[in-house]
């Protein structure tokens, strides 16, 4: 077995089974969400992916510790929202049995399922074997009908190894480009759903979200761009996320006509490593704000891993290492590596201006 190939294997059919989950709570009319401490919101969707993926870590790698962002204390003592993760945590399995025996067997208990969601507090670093996890990157869109992602990656003394990404409501097919209604109104239907992977030094991939282990992976490119000026930019739907202000100054100034596609979530990463668009801004709004590193880990590595380059406004790489957040790190720039410098030139052209 090549080098990480267990732990791609086991992240890929965990993050695929936990989608089953999220996919069950994105058709369900009450999501049952709470707001956290920050005002931001959390869903039993996001709660029960945490279980199932930290479950499958654990059971295969018992020694690993994992970032996740939710935590189980708001459960503890609200019964009636512990039952209904329970029940749909109980009732999640990945059809294909051989699939689920290499995740390891289902969570017992309702007590089990509370220490998973909890066994996401390690508080990061840059030693050992740290998984980032996002159980629902995008909550905001999942509930307001536009893109999300399962997102998940395994960093080893601080550099991302392993990323997968698991977007329900994007397109299978890697050909079809971006528009504007590509972050808006969006569901699971026909033909959506895919999985993107990769492996340090191995290349990106993607694959049908839908079925397990059983279809190939196929590899991902970003596209090349000959022309920046036609070039397709992404960015946040949430104003309160990235500087629409500063980022559509930026577009301007690399003459790019076309309008922003506006998306939530990790899918931006998937969706520019696989040429469906080209570029990924993400400028800060706050100055005090420090970027989560589970909402870029798996994102930073399959961008890189298909061609492309992803810094910070200053042009220096994400750094994973320091703890729960990129708290060397102000903001994101992601692009295809041959016109990386051009576009981070205009970024800091217009960041100084401020
Ligand atoms: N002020 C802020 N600046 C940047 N990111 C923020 C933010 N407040 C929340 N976020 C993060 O933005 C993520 C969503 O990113 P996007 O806007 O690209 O969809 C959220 O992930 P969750 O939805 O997992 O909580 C959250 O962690
Ligand atoms: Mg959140
Ligand atoms: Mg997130
Ligand atoms: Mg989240």
């Amino acid at each position: 077995m090549s080098t990480y190939s267990k732990e791609l294997e086991v992240a890929e059919l965990a993050v695929q089974r936990a989608t089953l989950l999220t996919k069950k709570v994105f058709h369900e009319k009450a999501k049952g969400t709470l707001s956290k401490d920050d005002k931001s919101p959390v869903t039993i969707g996001d709660f029960g992916a945490q279980a199932l993926i930290i479950q499958a870590i654990k059971k295969n790698f018992p020694n690993d510790e994992v970032v996740g962002e939710e935590e189980a204390s708001d459960l503890r003592d609200n019964h009636k929202l512990r039952d209904q993760i329970w029940a749909l945590v109980e009732g999640t399995k990945l059809s294909d049995s051989g699939s689920e025996d290499i995740l390891g067997g289902p969570i017992k208990t309702v007590d089990e399922m509370l220490d998973a969601i909890d066994a996401g507090n390690s508080a990061g670093g840059n030693k050992g074997r740290i998984w980032a996890l996002d159980p629902i990157d995008g909550t905001k869109g999942f509930l307001r009908g536009g893109q999300y992602a399962v997102c998940l990656a395994l960093m080893v003394d601080g550099d991302v190894k392993v990323g997968v990404l698991g977007c329900p409501n994007l397109p299978v097919d890697d050909t079809a480009p971006l528009t504007a209604e590509s972050g808006v109104d969006q569901t699971d239907s026909e033909g959506k759903g895919v999985l993107f992977a990769a492996i340090a030094g191995q290349g990106a991939t993607s694959r049908p979200l839908g079925t397990a282990g059983l279809e190939k992976s196929q590899p991902i490119k970003m596209k090349p761009v000959s022309d920046i000026t036609q070039a397709i930019f992404c960015e946040s739907v949430e104003a309160g996320h990235s500087s629409h202000g500063d980022q559509s100054a930026i577009a301007q100034k690399l003459g790019i006509t076309k309008a922003s596609v506006r998306m939530d979530s990790q899918a931006k990463y998937g969706s520019i490593a696989r040429g469906a668009g080209d570029i990924y801004l993400r400028l800060p709004v706050s100055a005090t704000y420090q970027e989560k590193i589970w909402d870029h880990a798996a994102g930073d590595l399959i961008v890189r891993e298909a061609g492309g380059e992803v810094t910070d406004s200053l042009g220096n790489r994400l750094n994973f290492g320091v703890g729960r957040t990129l708290a060397e790190n102000k903001g994101v720039v992601a692009a295809p590596a041959a016109i990386h410098s051009t576009v981070l030139e205009v970024v800091k052209e217009v960041l100084s201006k401020k």
